[in-house]
């Protein structure tokens, strides 16, 4: 069965056509990447998938289950994890209390104190930190990391709720351009072990040719073209929308 499938989405804000008729789908395991130049709609769709967002046409299913309409924590329960552009975690809690404080939450424990998650699942968080390379830091304040490794402890939180689909926001933004390709290797061996579909918006593209499985491609609201990423980069539509952009489809090395 198809994990995702977007069908139809449409978005209006006032006057302005944000997102119109947007179709594509995802199947577990894979990595799609959504770009397209500032303003083509790739937040907007983002936001709609995750339901922080109502479309105003169109379908979102996960395993065939519509999600619109849903609230994004109702949506988070069936199993749509999400990162952010700038990472969340609690600066003041340990590395592995964070996932602690992750695995609660999903085990949908009230914890008023974190010393509640300071004793739940120790053992179950140190496993998923193991799996970002972030076991040796455990007990150290998340304050303390450096962003590359914040990142990786946010990737680790967001596993403990065992998603099917994880959405993320321009993960790599405000990272130097080894670390960028360090994380996307990392979700991708990830993605593939889990079998967890992975939606994310990036603007970088030694990430998106290098780690995607396939590209979509906004422009003006309208879904351009969608592939591989061999397929995208030699697509001319698709290097004409982003003439003067300022951005590159450059080769791999
Ligand atoms: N809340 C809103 N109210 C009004 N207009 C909006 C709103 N959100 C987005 N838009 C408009 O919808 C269009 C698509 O915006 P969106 O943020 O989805 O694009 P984007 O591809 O994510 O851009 P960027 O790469 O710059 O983040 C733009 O014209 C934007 O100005």
């Amino acid at each position: 069965m198809t994990l995702l499938q977007v069908q139809s989405l449409c978005k209006t804000f006032g006057g302005v056509q944000a997102v119109h008729e947007v179709s594509f789908t995802l199947q577990a395991g894979e990595l799609l990447a959504l770009i397209g130049p500032n303003g083509a709609g790739k937040s907007t769709t983002f936001n709609m998938v995750g339901g922080q967002l109502q479309p105003d046409h169109g379908r979102v299913l996960l395993n065939a289950e519509n999600l619109v309409g849903l609230a994004p924590r109702a949506i988070w329960r069936k199993g749509v994890g999400r990162t952010f552009q700038i990472a969340q975690t609690f600066a003041s809690l340990t590395v592995v209390e964070n996932v602690q404080m992750a695995l609660l939450s999903r085990d949908q424990r009230i914890f008023s104190w974190w010393q509640r998650a300071n004793a739940h699942r120790r053992p179950d968080a140190l496993a998923l930190l193991a799996q970002v390379d972030m076991a040796a830091q455990a007990d150290r304040p998340c304050s303390e990391l450096a962003y590359g490794d914040v990142k990786r402890v946010e990737l680790a939180i967001a596993l403990a709720h065992d998603p099917q689909l994880l959405l993320m926001d321009e993960p790599t933004a405000g990272m130097a351009p080894g670390e960028r390709v360090a994380l996307m290797q990392l979700t991708r061996q990830l993605a593939k072990a889990r079998r967890m579909g992975v939606l994310f918006t990036e603007h970088s593209m030694d990430v998106v040719f290098g780690q995607a499985d396939r590209v979509a491609v906004l422009v003006r609201g309208q879904l351009l073209a969608e592939g591989t990423p061999q397929a995208i980069r030699d697509d001319a539509r698709v290097q004409q929308a982003y003439l003067g952009s300022g951005l590159v489809l450059e080769k791999q090395l």
